[in-house]
């Protein structure tokens, strides 16, 4: 049977009540995604409290920076052992070499191409002189090249990153049921477009995390898919 693709990205401030919605729906996702906010929070302590619930770990710190310490961050989390890390890969070829190197071996090091928050006008903001689906493909055929065993963008570029890189694993955020509330993302589908599309992890937050009733949430995206 096919593991359940939903991680559940458990941004809140608490680590008692990010354990306690880990282990409440543990059942109807197939992973827990800990990021920034959590890591800045909670450390490794909180990292190996997560482990407790027994489902695998992916740690999206989005390391960005010179290529030496990008691999001494990796090199640092090790004994977490996360099965995702998440890199930028705006950090460019030889960051993400020295990152794949540097990672566990059961370690999938993926890079985030344009963030699912961003449309057009935020990239030509940042003087990026491409849209956001022309700029997704161009960094994932870098990221390919350099060896990254895939990377993260959203359900609108997927399923053409899918098309040229056959073997590799995609991480969609920016996941919304067809009634979600869209907050700060800028590039949503739900998450049976994005399955279809090809995505191999369905990041999902605050679809679940701030509904009323996150178990019966979970539930409804697990019957969608
Ligand atoms: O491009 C990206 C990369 C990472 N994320 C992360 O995914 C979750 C999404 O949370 P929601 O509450 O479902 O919006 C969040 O942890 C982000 O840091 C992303 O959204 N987009």
């Amino acid at each position: 049977m096919n593991r359940n693709p939903v991680y559940l990205a458990l941004d809140l401030p608490r680590l008692d009540a990010a354990e306690a919605l880990a282990r409440k729906v543990s059942g109807h996702i197939g992973g827990i995604k800990l990021g920034l906010e959590f890591f800045c929070a909670h450390g490794h302590h909180g990292v190996h409290e997560l482990h407790k619930v027994g489902l695998p770990i992916f740690l999206d710190l989005k390391l960005h920076d010179i290529p030496n310490t990008v691999a001494g961050a990796m090199q640092a989390i090790h004994v977490l052992q996360p099965s995702i890390v998440t890199i930028h890969a705006a950090g460019g070829r030889a960051m993400m070499e020295d990152a794949k190197a540097a990672a566990g071996e059961n370690c999938k090091v993926v890079a985030v191409t344009v963030l699912t928050s961003l449309d057009g006008d935020d990239l030509s903001a940042i003087g990026v002189n491409a849209n956001p689906y022309d700029q997704a493909l161009r960094l994932a055929d870098l990221a390919h090249s350099a060896g990254l065993d895939g990377i993260v963008c959203s359900g609108h570029e997927v399923g053409a990153v899918h098309k040229q890189w056959k073997d590799g694993y995609f991480v969609v955020p920016g996941l919304r049921p067809a009634d979600g509330k869209v907050g700060d993302q800028k590039r949503t589908v739900t998450p049976r477009e994005a399955r279809d599309a090809g995505a191999s992890v369905l990041v999902i937050g605050r679809p679940i995390s701030r509904a009323e009733d996150p178990l019966a949430a979970a539930k409804a995206i697990e019957a969608t898919l």
